[in-house]
This record gives C-alpha cells, sequence and structure tokens, in this order.
C-alpha cells in the first residue's frame, strides 16, 4: 500500500497490513455493536471478560462500547483500556466533539487507543434523521476526524448507511475524513442492504475514484439483514477492503452482524482462492462463542455454521461411514481447528451399523454379532420414536439385552387398556422356551393388568417386592428404565426392562426377574416350573 500523497497515518493496524499486504485486520465489535442486540446488555465485569478472551484470541481491535452513551459505557471502554495490552481499544462517538472527548477520556489510558467517530451520508439519513445539509456533513466531517486526530494518532471514521449512499457523495467524503486524518475508512452496510458483487464493485469504485485512499484502510461493517453480512465482508476482502469488522456468533443490531468465526475460518479453510489472513488462534472460536453465548443468553442455533452444536456433528448412517473411513469426505475443517476435541457422531434414525459399532466401542462395549443384532434393531426402533439418543439410552439398551440373553422366556408384544375410563387391561405376548403365548388381564391400573397377564402366562407365586420406574434422561420422550424384584421362598431376584414405552420397560424387567427366578429354581430343583402352562386365554 503505497501513498499517493505521502501522509498516511501511522498505528499499529496500518503496519501489520504494510508488513504483509494481504493481512486483514480483524475489528471485533461484540461490545459494543453486539451489546446493542436488544436483550443483550453486559455488566462491566461480563465486558472484562469477553475483552480478555478477544484479546487472547488475537483480535486485533476491540470496539469495547460507545462512551457517550451512559456512566456503565464510559467505565466499560475505560476499564477494558486499561485491561487490555495487546490489542487495540477503540470507542464510538457522533460527529460532535462532546462525544469524541468523551470518548477519548475513556481510552487514553489503553496501550493502543482508537477513536472511532462517524455520521451518516445517505440522503435518506441526512434528510431525515440528521436533518442536515450534505455540505454541513462534509463539514461536521473534517471538523470531527480532526478533532479526534489531534487527541489520537488512530481514528476511524464511518460513513453510516454508506451502502445507499450517492457514489459522488460518498467518494467526496472519504476523501475529506481522509484529508482530515483518518487512518480507516469503514464503509457501513448499516442495514444489510448491499449484496456481494455490488459491494465489491463499491470498494473497487472508492479504490479507485479517491485520491488519497491509499492513505487509510479500507473497512467494511456488514449487517446481516438479509444474510449476506459474512458473503458482504469476504467479498470486500477480495476487492481490497483489508478490515472486518464483526462479532461473536454475529449477534448485533437487528439481524445481526457479519460473524467473526465464519470470516476468520472462510478465510482460513479457502486459501486456495481468498489468500488472506487474520490474526485469529481459530482454536479459541469456540470458547468465546461459548462465552459471548453465555453472558448475554442468546442461544447460538444449532445449525450455526462454525460453533453451532451441529455444525460438526454427523447423523445420517451413510455420512457416518464416511466420517468414520476420511474425516474429509464431510468435514471442510477440523473441529480442532476451531477448538473443539472431535466431531459428535449423534446417534438417531438415520446411523447406521458403523456408526453404532463405533459409539459401543467409545462407551467401552463390546458386544457379539447376535447381541450386536439385537441392540442395533432395538436401536434404530428408540430412535423412530425418540429425538434424541443420548449415550445413557444406548447403555440402557445394551444393558437390556444383556439381561435378556438365553432367557427362557422372552417379551414379543402388549397392548394395554388404560386410563379414567375402566377397566384396565393388557393383552401379552411371549414366548415360552421359544413357543409363542397369549394373555389378556385386568387389573387395578395397567401396570397391575400387565403383571396378571405375564402370571396367566407363567404361574407362579412370587411376590413382587419393589416396582420402581426411573427416567434414563430428561425429556417426555426418555426413555424408562424399570425395576421390580421377585420374593419367592425367601430368595430375591431383581429385573431390569428399558424402553420408551414405560409398561413395555415393565414387562421387560418382570421378564427378567422371572428369568432370574427360573434359573434358581432350576439349580435348587429341576423342573419345579411348569413353562409348559397354557395360555389364559
Ligand atoms: C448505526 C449505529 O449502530 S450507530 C450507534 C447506535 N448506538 C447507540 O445509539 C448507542 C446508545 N445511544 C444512546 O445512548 C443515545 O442515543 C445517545 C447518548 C448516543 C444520544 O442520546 P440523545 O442525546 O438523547 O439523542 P437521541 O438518541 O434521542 O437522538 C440522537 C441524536 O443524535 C444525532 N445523531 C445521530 N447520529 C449522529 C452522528 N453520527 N453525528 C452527530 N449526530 C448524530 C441525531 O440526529 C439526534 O440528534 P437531535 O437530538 O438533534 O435530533
Ligand atoms: C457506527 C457504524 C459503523 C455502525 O455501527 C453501522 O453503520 O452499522
Amino acid at each position: 500500500m503505497t501513498s499517493k500523497t505521502g501522509t498516511t497515518h501511522a498505528h499499529a493496524e496500518r503496519a501489520k497490513v504494510e508488513a504483509d499486504p494481504n493481512r486483514v485486520i480483524v475489528f471485533d465489535t461484540t461490545l459494543r455493536d453486539g451489546e446493542q442486540s436488544p436483550g443483550c446488555s453486559m455488566n462491566l465485569e461480563e465486558k472484562l471478560s469477553v475483552a480478555t478472551q478477544l484479546e487472547a484470541m488475537g483480535v486485533d481491535v476491540i470496539e469495547a462500547g460507545f462512551p457517550i452513551a451512559s456512566n456503565g459505557d464510559f467505565e466499560a471502554v475505560r476499564e477494558i483500556a486499561k485491561t487490555v495490552k495487546t490489542a487495540t481499544v477503540a470507542g464510538l462517538s457522533r460527529a460532535s466533539r462532546k462525544d469524541i472527548d468523551r470518548a477519548w477520556e475513556a481510552l487514553k489510558p489503553a496501550a493502543s487507543p482508537r477513536i472511532h467517530t462517524f455520521i451518516s451520508t445517505s440522503p435518506l439519513h441526512m434528510k431525515h434523521k440528521l436533518q442536515m445539509e450534505p455540505e454541513d456533513v462534509v463539514q461536521a466531517i473534517a471538523d470531527s476526524v480532526g478533532h479526534a486526530r489531534n487527541l489520537c494518532d488512530n481514528v476511524e471514521w464511518s460513513p453510516e448507511d454508506a451502502t445507499r449512499t450517492d457514489h459522488d457523495f460518498l467518494c467526496r467524503v472519504v476523501e475529506t475524513a481522509i484529508r482530515a486524518g483518518a487512518g480507516t475508512i469503514n464503509i457501513a452496510d448499516t442495514v444489510g442492504y448491499t449484496i456481494p458483487g455490488e459491494f465489491a464493485d463499491l470498494i473497487a469504485l472508492l479504490r479507485n475514484r479517491v485520491p488519497n485512499i491509499d492513505e487509510a484502510i479500507l473497512s467494511v461493517h456488514c449487517h446481516n439483514d438479509l444474510g449476506l453480512a459474512v458473503a458482504n465482508s469476504l467479498a470486500a476482502v477480495q476487492a481490497g477492503a483489508r478490515q472486518v469488522e464483526c462479532t461473536v456468533n454475529g449477534i448485533g443490531e437487528r439481524a445481526g452482524n457479519c460473524a467473526m468465526e465464519e470470516v476468520v475460518m472462510a478465510l482460513r479453510t479457502r486459501q486456495d482462492s481468498m489468500p488472506y489472513g487474520t490474526g485469529v488462534d481459530s482454536t479459541q472460536i469456540t470458547r468465546a462463542s461459548r462465552l459471548v453465548s453465555g453472558i448475554t443468553g442468546f442461544a447460538v442455533q444449532p445449525n450455526k455454521a462454525i460453533v453451532g452444536a451441529n455444525a460438526f456433528a454427523h447423523e445420517s448412517g451413510i455420512h457416518q461411514d464416511g466420517m468414520l473411513k476420511n474425516a474429509q469426505t464431510y468435514e471442510i475443517m477440523t473441529p480442532e481447528s476451531v477448538g473443539l476435541t472431535k466431531s459428535n457422531l449423534v446417534m438417531g434414525k438415520h446411523s447406521g451399523r458403523h456408526a453404532f459399532k463405533t459409539k459401543l466401542k467409545e462407551l467401552g462395549i463390546d458386544l457379539s454379532d447376535n447381541q450386536l443384532m439385537d441392540v442395533f434393531g432395538r436401536f434404530k426402533d428408540l430412535a423412530d420414536h425418540k429425538k434424541d439418543v443420548y449415550d445413557e439410552d444406548i447403555l440402557a439398551l445394551v444393558d437390556d439385552a444383556a439381561v435378556r440373553h438365553n432367557d427362557h422366556v422372552q417379551f414379543v408384544s402388549l397392548g394395554v387398556r388404560c386410563g379414567s375410563h375402566g377397566p384396565q387391561s393388557a393383552e401379552l405376548a411371549l414366548t415360552v422356551e421359544g413357543e409363542s403365548r397369549h394373555a389378556t388381564a385386568q387389573g387395578n391400573g395397567p401396570v397391575d393388568a400387565l403383571f396378571a397377564a405375564i402370571r396367566a402366562i407363567v404361574p407362579h407365586e412370587a411376590k413382587l417386592q419393589l416396582y420402581q420406574v426411573h427416567a434414563v434422561t430428561g425429556g417426555t420422550d426418555a426413555q424408562a428404565q424399570v425395576t421390580v424384584r421377585l420374593e419367592e421362598n425367601g430368595k430375591t431376584v431383581n429385573g431390569q426392562g428399558a424402553d420408551y414405552d414405560t409398561l413395555v420397560a415393565s414387562a421387560r424387567a418382570y421378564v427378567n426377574a422371572l428369568n432370574k427366578l427360573l434359573v434358581k429354581r432350576e439349580r435348587s430343583a429341576p423342573d419345579a416350573l411348569d413353562r409348559s402352562a397354557p395360555a389364559a386365554e
């Protein structure tokens, strides 16, 4: 970047861009524009922890607030200015000496301070909002930027609503601001109106038509009203902008700002067509995202690029199989590169055997092929009924399959009639030594009816000592894990069963206990139990 007039403005960011013309300055405005999201206010301590994280991850400029806005904002900017050592700290001000003085008072303690001043330049804003004539706006720019520059070496100026500003006027005001001392010119797409090709053309136009443009770093500040903030920012970088203004998780006024994590990772991932770099340590991205989301209470949508819970999660069997063979089949960046430990194979109805086997291995479970077939079948059935299948669900299924292995009596199916219009009844099918048996019974509630049906198929005198249900996970679709304790002649056995249907889990648990009782009986008196008892139909 060579100056056409020889009056370049020296500051830390200028030095970085001069050392490497492809270096993109990351200007984070989470604490200023991000905080302008309705409901997003942060207290001093929270702002300090965000600023510390932004500094640690290598952000070049931290916009800490708008000091004239309130005493709280002033204090926050001043504390951040005192705390941050390696990043430049910026404070926003309108085109007013009072605002600028207040900003400077807060920023003065910073190792590297920047005054950021702005004024609207679009006809709409000038006429209706500022109620100023264009000539007065030009004068206000020269005066405010000049005043700021008398206080601070590092001054940024923004034409608010630049993308709806007349091009000739924009060229004129940019030239004026640079002449008055602005070292960074920030082209604001305040209402997220522009589109990538048009925005790239605007940056190119400014570079071609503003005579002193090389004396300043061209910056962009994009809003996301059309979901184009990141695309517009990248188009601008390709057209010559070297500062991108952004926020963590894309928070900000209305639909938000350009998301820092997306810009950083897009530049990092697509070096082949965008050979530009930032100073951000991308492995800190997840940490920053969680910090900001935790502090603001703004949850990150699961499918959000880079930092959403599903960004590195794979549920479909074909994708999971590909991932296990070579992660690049379905991931264009590694989870480690954004600070996650590994990809997440989400177990759900689209999962296949490869992924299921891998999940079992992760859980330390080793099953025979037959057991695997059985558990996988039940897992698919569970996934059809339950939105999220957690590790706990799989463990419950495996335990359930393990206890049923080689059972004499096996559960087949159950239908119940329950509710307030009794009588409650259960229609049960079991196999006993491989033979199908059916029974229908009534009871005092569906559980009582179910247990009566079991007694009808396998007559026994054992007493029910305990019937206990607990949910394996949270949510109304959680699997039920049931424990049944039976007692016969002083001997007790516990049976377990798990299912998304509490009554099926109850049947499985009772049948499991019964099988254990059979084994105990067999050991003490073979053939004591009449397993060929007829069905009570
Ligand atoms: C695009 C952006 O994100 S801009 C930043 C937005 N952020 C904020 O507004 C931060 C929070 N704001 C505030 O706390 C308050 O609005 C303050 C302290 C800045 C100003 O408060 P008030 O003095 O009560 O004014 P109010 O907000 O009602 O109106 C804004 C005034 O600033 C003027 N103004 C707006 N932008 C600028 C500017 N860049 N330069 C000069 N004047 C401006 C408006 O024309 C209006 O002037 P008027 O009172 O003569 O009509
Ligand atoms: C102050 C400016 C840069 C701004 O936030 C906007 O125009 O959106």
